[in-house]
């Protein structure tokens, strides 16, 4: 029987734990963790590509290249996003490596250096969205919107941050690269931090811009493009609510198109954390029965395939 392709969105706490110090050495402690799911999901027969998100890391990075700017030359925001890409690709494909060879296997797995096409003229580039680097207090932040000219925004009771444009991804340019390199059998990871933004000239040439795109928008671009099976979009809880943290609470174990978009209208999923999982789960599924979009934790991952967890999003 041909396998089940998967694109697997990892989301923030497959790469950092909260409260811990956002060391590299504590991101590749998480990833040892997090890997073993996927390689569960490999051993269970499936075909799995790998997205993941850069929030905390792209903003970290731009902050180092800031404050050694009088030692070295700054490098521009979409460098500082392909670093980000670069080393949180290599910490999974180490991590998959490693788990593989723990369980006595050598299977392969490569990080694609990715760009993804954006629109310059995006509304997003005119109202930034997507919150970066670490969080503030709220005297620092205006310190930082003053001195730095940051957006800074309150992100949901948890302090302030910055945030960034977040365009749409268009177009993934090394799709079929990527391709080939699912069809040796290698596990891909790629369109990492949402793939690097780039915009495409008149002439046809690409050139990077300050912005970084939505992960779980990316990854359901790549599904559908790969034509996968499933997007499936890891985080940190194990189903989708309704009237999410208030007494009424509901957690749901599937959602139509119809009632996500019900949902999505009367403001259940909250801006930058869960509606662009469902919006990606939706468009993913719409008009095309048989795709599944499933959203859970990692722990639910495995039982999630096998239907026993997870919100299911699919067109029926
Ligand atoms: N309606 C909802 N149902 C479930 N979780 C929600 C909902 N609205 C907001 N959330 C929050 O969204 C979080 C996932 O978003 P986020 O942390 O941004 O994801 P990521 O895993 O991509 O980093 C959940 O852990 C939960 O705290
Ligand atoms: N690029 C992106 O969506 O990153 P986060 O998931 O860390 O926000």
């Amino acid at each position: 029987m041909k396998k089940e392709k998967i694109v697997i969105a990892l989301g923030g706490n497959a790469l950092e734990k909260e409260g811990i110090p956002a060391t590299a050495e504590s991101q590749l402690e998480t990833i040892r963790e997090t890997v073993r799911y996927v390689v569960d999901i490999i051993e269970d027969g499936y075909q799995v590509i790998v997205a993941h998100g850069n929030g905390p890391q792209v903003g970290r990075i731009v902050l180092q290249n800031e404050g050694a700017a009088h030692l070295t030359p700054s490098l521009p925001f979409d460098v500082c996003g392909a670093m980000s890409q670069g080393y949180i690709g290599y910490h999974i494909q180490q991590g998959i490596k490693n788990e593989f060879k723990r369980r006595g296997k050598d299977n392969g797995v490569i990080s694609v250096v990715t760009q993804v096409v954006v629109d310059q003229n995006d509304p997003g580039f005119k109202n930034p969205t997507k919150p970066i680097g670490p969080f503030y207090s709220e005297e620092e932040a205006r310190k930082l919107e003053i001195e730095k000219g940051y957006n800074v925004v309150e992100d949901a009771g948890r302090g302030y941050r910055r945030v960034v444009a977040s365009p749409k991804p268009l177009q993934i340019v090394e799709l079929e690269g990527i391709k080939t390199l699912i069809d040796t059998g290698l596990t891909v990871i790629t369109v990492g931090g949402g793939g690097i933004p780039v915009i495409k000239r008149d002439d046809g040439t690409l050139e990077g811009v300050a912005a970084v795109i939505d992960k779980d928008l990316a990854s359901e671009k790549l599904a559908k493009d790969l034509d996968a099976d499933v997007l499936f979009i890891l985080t940190a809880v194990e189903q989708v609510a309704i009237n999410f943290n208030k007494p009424n609470e509901k957690w749901l174990s599937e959602l139509t198109i119809a009632e996500a978009e019900k949902y999505i209208t009367e403001g259940h999923f909250a801006p930058g954390s869960m509606l662009p999982k469902v919006m990606a789960a939706v468009d993913f599924v719409k008009g095309r029965p048989g795709k599944k979009a499933i959203i859970t934790s990692l722990e639910g991952a495995l039982r999630a395939l096998q239907g026993e967890t997870g919100t299911v999003i699919i067109d029926r």
